[in-house]
């Protein structure tokens, strides 16, 4: 069996421009990927594709988003082969840690060696952008400003290195749904550039300094929970807190270390998933 690794996603900065023609917001965001990541094996059957995950949440069907990679280079490639998916769920499921689409990115790239299709990376992202916005940046994994609707790539530098602790209220959110309650009225933007130039210069005050999300306050309308976690993790002690992608998944940076265990036991009271883990910063070899 291939294994590869689908790490989750946080979103520095989210900032929505305006609602487009057909339906998709256009954004700018900056994605860096988080050292929590699912596993998915993969093995060559005669023919059909089959999904098998013992997570109750994950569907084992055309639903799933690893199935739909699958069925795109199936299809897109006359490949005759199918293949048995296994995922091992580690991330949360609709968090906002791109999850899903990076079970998908990592679908792509494990059959790009088991059916030998010789696709750059760049062809693997431009073909997942038609299985989902995050598709595209899951590919390439490491840090990037996003743009379009999500899948224009550019890429940037590691963030400086931090702790980042993750903690997901028992709540799903639909990203549909929080795009729906956008009102560009009321949206708060978050300073793209001056993050970018903080990551670039490795300014960890900054980069803390220039956390926002457009979506944040949909969300948190929606479920005070997420705004409780905010405030829990302030008080327990991360350096600055933010709200990921659509949520509900709050994440708070934390510089030094000795303050992790406070930070992680003391939201632990209030959350059932909490987890303390690395900013992977720079894109990661495959397997
Ligand atoms: C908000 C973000 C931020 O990284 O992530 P998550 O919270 O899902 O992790 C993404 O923009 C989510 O990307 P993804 O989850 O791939 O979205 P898609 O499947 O393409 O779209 C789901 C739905 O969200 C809305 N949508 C999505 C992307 C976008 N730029 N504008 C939108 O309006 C549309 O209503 C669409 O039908
Ligand atoms: N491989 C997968 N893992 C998780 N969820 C998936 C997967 N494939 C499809 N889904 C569906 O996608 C939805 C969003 O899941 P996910 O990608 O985890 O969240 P988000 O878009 O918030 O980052 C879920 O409701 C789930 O039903």
């Amino acid at each position: 069996m291939l294994y590869v690794k689908a790490p989750a996603k946080i979103n520095l900065t989210l900032d929505v421009l305006h609602k487009r023609e057909d339906g998709y917001h256009e954004v700018e965001m900056i994605m860096t990927t988080v050292d929590l990541a699912d596993r998915i094996g993969l093995t060559a059957t005669a023919g059909e594709i089959r999904i098998d995950s013992a997570d109750r949440f994950v569907p084992s069907d055309a639903r799933n988003l690893a199935y739909q990679a699958a069925q795109l280079l199936k299809d897109t490639y006359q490949v005759k082969q199918g293949v048995a998916i296994t995922i091992d769920k580690q991330i949360p499921v609709a968090a906002g840690l791109a999850g899903g689409s990076s079970d998908a990115a990592a679908t792509l790239k494990g059959l790009n060696q088991l059916w030998q299709l010789n696709l750059s990376e760049d062809e693997l992202a431009h073909l997942g952008a038609q299985i989902g916005s995050d598709v595209s940046f899951c590919v390439y994994g490491g840090t990037a400003l996003a743009k379009g609707r999500g899948e224009k790539i550019r890429h940037l530098p590691s963030p400086p290195s931090c702790w980042v602790i993750l903690a997901k209220p028992s709540i799903g959110v639909s990203t549909a749904e929080v795009y729906g309650g956008f009102n560009p009225e009321k949206a708060v933007h978050p300073d793209t550039q001056g993050m970018i130039r903080a990551i670039e210069t490795g300014n960890y005050t900054d980069m803390c300094a220039l956390l926002g999300n457009s979506l944040e306050s949909v969300t948190l309308d929606m479920h005070a929970e997420v705004a409780q976690i905010k405030e829990q993790m302030k008080k327990f002690g991360a350096d600055a807190v933010l709200m990921s992608g659509s949520g509900p998944t709050v994440f708070g940076l934390v510089e030094q270390e000795l303050r992790i265990p406070r930070i992680y036991n003391g939201l632990r009271g209030f959350c059932d998933e909490v987890y303390a883990v690395r900013l992977l910063g720079d894109r990661q070899p495959l397997a």
